[in-house]
């Protein structure tokens, strides 16, 4: 290299290195990863993957893992202590009802159950999971979504689902959304907590690998998809790309993130594209009841009524 362009290198070289430190931490996070989004090639690559590989995987095994990665849910207005016991009573019979099938990972209330499910769940290694920090808008003031955090985990909560302050995001105050993020794991303490990203209020693929990683970064042990109360659910599409962000943020700090679909999963063909997609991209080293549950209030009953059929 002549003299010239070998100075003209370094210069850039130094250019970078500054402007890498003049950066923000987030924006040193966001510069590892590719974030723009080519929703073509997403939707390509989905559509391969349902036409190539989910056929195979309609299979009673692959429901028999999905059953056992259901968080089985109940997040209604009209939730009661006799509805959540129903639930309960369910879980806690199913050896005799359905002999052979694994349980559900966990069951998913409201804080104000968690109690009530702590002191009725009778069998051993199944997550109580409370959605917490003012679910499922999460807009409300911070002491709050604090305090509903740490009083579900005293109540004896071992997961917690937040939601991703998505207007904080909208508006670009990426800051402000890693700093309730990590807030709020400090406030779970040991209990592994998802963040919830509202993929369909983020309007772009682009933004859900955005706000995939800024989850992450900022302590996410899962990402989940939706909350089930926003006009749509997990789509294939958003489950791809938060996929790959999990994979990227795997290659670039060894922390395996867990997946969470939700919102929406009524089949079990729903179920069997969003594992498919997950087997896919992250390969069957996250193809555990740990690192891949299913949100879903109406999935269970019917993966067992197909098992049975
Ligand atoms: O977190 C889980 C979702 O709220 C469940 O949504 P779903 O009622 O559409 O199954």
């Amino acid at each position: 290299m002549g003299i010239i362009k070998e100075n003209v290198s370094k210069d850039i070289k130094a250019q970078k290195a500054a402007q890498i430190e003049n950066m923000s931490k987030i924006d040193q996070a966001f510069a590892k990863y590719n974030l723009e989004v080519d929703e073509a090639a997403v939707e390509k690559a989905v559509k391969r993957i349902i036409d190539e590989k989910v056929p195979a995987n309609n299979t009673p095994e692959v429901k028999k893992f999905l059953y056992g990665s259901v968080e089985l849910t109940s997040l209604h207005t009209t939730d009661t202590e006799e509805s959540i016991l129903a639930m309960i009573e369910k879980v806690n019979k199913q050896d005799s009802l359905y002999p052979g099938m694994p349980h559900v990972a966990a069951v998913c209330v409201y804080p104000v159950f968690v109690n009530l499910v702590r002191n009725s769940l009778e069998v051993d290694g199944v997550e109580i999971t409370s959605v917490s920090g003012s679910f499922p808008s999460s807009q409300s003031r911070m002491e709050v979504k604090v305090a509903e955090t740490q009083l579900a985990v005293a109540d004896g909560a071992t997961n917690i689902d937040i939601v991703l302050p998505v207007g904080k995001f909208l508006s670009e105050d990426y800051e402000g959304v890693a700093d309730d993020i990590s807030e709020l794991k400090e406030a779970c303490g040991d209990v592994p907590m998802k963040v919830i990203l509202e993929t369909c209020c983020l309007g772009s693929l682009s933004n859900v690998k955005r706000a995939s990683i800024l989850s992450m970064y900022a302590g996410a042990d899962y990402i989940k998809t939706s909350t089930g109360k926003e006009k749509a659910g997990a789509t294939p599409e958003g489950v791809y790309v938060m996929c790959q962000a999990i994979k990227e943020y795997y290659e670039q700090t060894g922390v395996m993130v867990g997946l969470k679909p939700a919102g929406g999963i009524n089949t079990p063909m729903d179920a069997i594209v969003l594992y498919t997609i997950a087997q896919e991209v992250l390969g069957d080293k996250w193809l555990t009841n740990e690192m891949f549950r299913l949100g879903t209030s109406r999935l269970a009953q019917q993966l067992i009524d197909e098992l049975n059929a």
